[in-house]
């Protein structure tokens, strides 16, 4: 589960109507806190909490406290010398039996570990100038770093940096995860990240819970396997993959191969009469058709079991692509590569065309494809990965899959799901071609268009760690296992 950095603050309130009060949840959070610093850092001579003028420092002053009781040599450095901002942080001010120094005192020495207690859900700007050059110091030093709740300065909505942000070793967040600590660069700031129970109800927490998810098995569940022994191929779903010309042949194979891998009963490849040599050299398994133009395609698409179709890998960019998507209109149909890039001049003719009925087109965009469909959507910086997943599918009435490490897959329903399992080495050439196979094959055995792509992207994630380091796109094709 995800909850929204501003919900933090409605939390909050709840509680304190619930009859929690306020400065009950922050003491918790120190301990937290407290706890894990001792725990993980045993050999560290000094902490050092520095202390912002909110909430979050509020939580530094009581993990001091905390530290100090427990005969840890502990110094703090406040961001501002003015009094906390906040009843509560206030109170742990007051409490705190360590006196707090100004910011600008603090020397980073060996030994330190840091305690990051300057913002958290409340951060609302760039960083100053002071705090950035403390972290670019205590980068040079490597002194370990320990956030409370988010490294400042990482946004919890986007995970975007604002102007600069710890690099912490470990955060103790609270409650549950907020998006930007799992989109990048703000899950890369974080560390490991621990979420400590704060004794907020959880039915308060439901009442909060963000429309973003983990990507997760749960999502799909609704959609363990059909299949029977007795099952007939086609009732395992069928699947259609577009080839390109005679030299560009690969690409389609691997999203072929993908699909029969990940469970359809039948996959047939339909290229040009000029590929057929090049891709039956290669095929055992997958069927093979030739479908030159437009009246060889309608009369293929007679064929209604023929339950979900890839267009893009390896196609080749322009009108045939158009025209050939056109006619898929009121089909299942995953849109990679070059069937995104050949709607770049004209992207509302292909919204138009799926605009109606359940969303049955995935589109599958890294960052560069997705900007050629959304270029207003891709150039509004402030947005998040998520919010901009989000805004592309409402247009287009697609599933987009908006691929990088970390890859978001968003409905124009406003469902969303933040993928977390894939490892770096899965970014290699024609690992695209082999997800897009996957989403084909699980569409056309049945699965909803949303569901479908989480899936996808999961499975495709596992198979990259099952595949290990030396990874290629054939071996990824030979690791998924569904
Ligand atoms: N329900 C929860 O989840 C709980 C949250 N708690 C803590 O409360 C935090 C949120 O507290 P707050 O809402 O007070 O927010 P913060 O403590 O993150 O910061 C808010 C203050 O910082 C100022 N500020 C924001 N960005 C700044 C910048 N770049 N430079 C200078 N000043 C800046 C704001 O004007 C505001 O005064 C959480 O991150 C967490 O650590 C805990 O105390 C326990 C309960
Ligand atoms: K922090």
């Amino acid at each position: 589960m995800l909850i929204e950095p501003e919900a933090v603050a409605k939390i909050d309130a709840d509680c304190i109507r619930s009859g929690i009060p306020g400065y009950a949840l922050m003491t918790a959070a120190g301990h937290a806190v407290a706890a894990a610093a001792l725990r993980h850092y045993p050999e560290a001579e000094r902490f050092v909490v520095l202390a912002g003028p909110g909430n979050n420092g509020g939580d530094g002053y009581v993990a001091a406290r905390l530290l100090a009781e427990s005969g840890a040599d502990i110094r703090v450095f406040r961001l501002s010398m003015k009094p906390p901002m906040t009843e509560d942080a206030s109170r742990a001010h007051a409490e705190c039996p360590v006196e707090g120094l100004p910011l600008s005192m603090y020397c980073p020495r060996l030994g330190d570990v840091v305690i990051d207690a300057l913002f958290g859900a409340g951060l609302a700007r760039d960083l100053s100038p002071e705090v950035s050059d403390l972290i670019s110091e205590l980068e040079r030093n490597r002194i370990p770093v320990l956030s409370v709740d988010i490294p400042s300065g990482i946004c919890g909505r986007s995970g975007h940096i604002r102007g600069a942000a710890f690099r912490a070793e470990r955060t103790v967040t609270f409650v549950a995860l907020k998006p930007g600590q799992v989109l990048l660069p703000g899950r890369e700031h974080c560390g490991e990240v621990e979420i400590a129970e704060i004794g907020v109800p959880r039915r308060l927490i439901e009442q909060y819970r963000s429309p973003t998810r983990i990507n997760s098995p749960d999502i799909w569940l609704d959609y363990a396997s059909a299949k029977t022994p007795s099952g007939h191929k086609y009732s395992h779903g069928s699947l259609g993959v577009f080839s390109g010309g005679a030299t560009q042949t690969g690409a389609c194979r691997l999203a072929a191969e993908a699909g029969l891998r990940a469970g359809a009963g039948l996959v047939t490849i339909a290229g040009p009469s000029e590929a057929l040599a090049a891709n039956a050299a290669h095929l055992t398994a997958v069927m093979l058709r030739q479908v030159d133009g437009r009246a060889e395609l309608d009369e293929w698409l007679q064929d209604r079991r023929l339950g979900a179709f890839v267009l893009g890998p390896g196609f080749g960019v322009g009108e045939k692509a158009r025209d050939f998507v056109l006619a898929l209109r009121d089909r299942n149909l995953v849109l990679d590569a070059d069937g995104i890039t050949s709607f770049r001049d004209d992207p509302e003719r292909l919204f138009e065309a799926f605009s109606t009925g359940a969303p049955h087109l995935i589109l599958t965009p890294h960052d560069g494809e997705f900007g050629r469909l959304f270029p207003d959507v891709a150039a509004s910086k402030e947005i998040s990965k998520v919010e901009r997943a989000q805004a592309a599918a409402r247009r287009a009435n697609a599933i987009i899959i908006l691929k990088g490490a970390d890859t978001v897959i968003a409905g124009p329903d406003g469902r969303c799901a933040i993928n977390s399992n894939a490892p770096p080495w899965l970014a290699t050439a024609g690992s695209g071609d082999v997800l897009a196979g996957i989403c084909g094959s699980l569409m056309a055995q049945g699965f909803a268009a949303f569901e479908t792509a989480c899936a996808a992207v999961w499975y495709h994630g596992e198979a990259g760690n099952r595949a290990g380091k030396g990874l290629t796109a054939e071996s990824l094709v030979s690791h998924i296992d569904i």
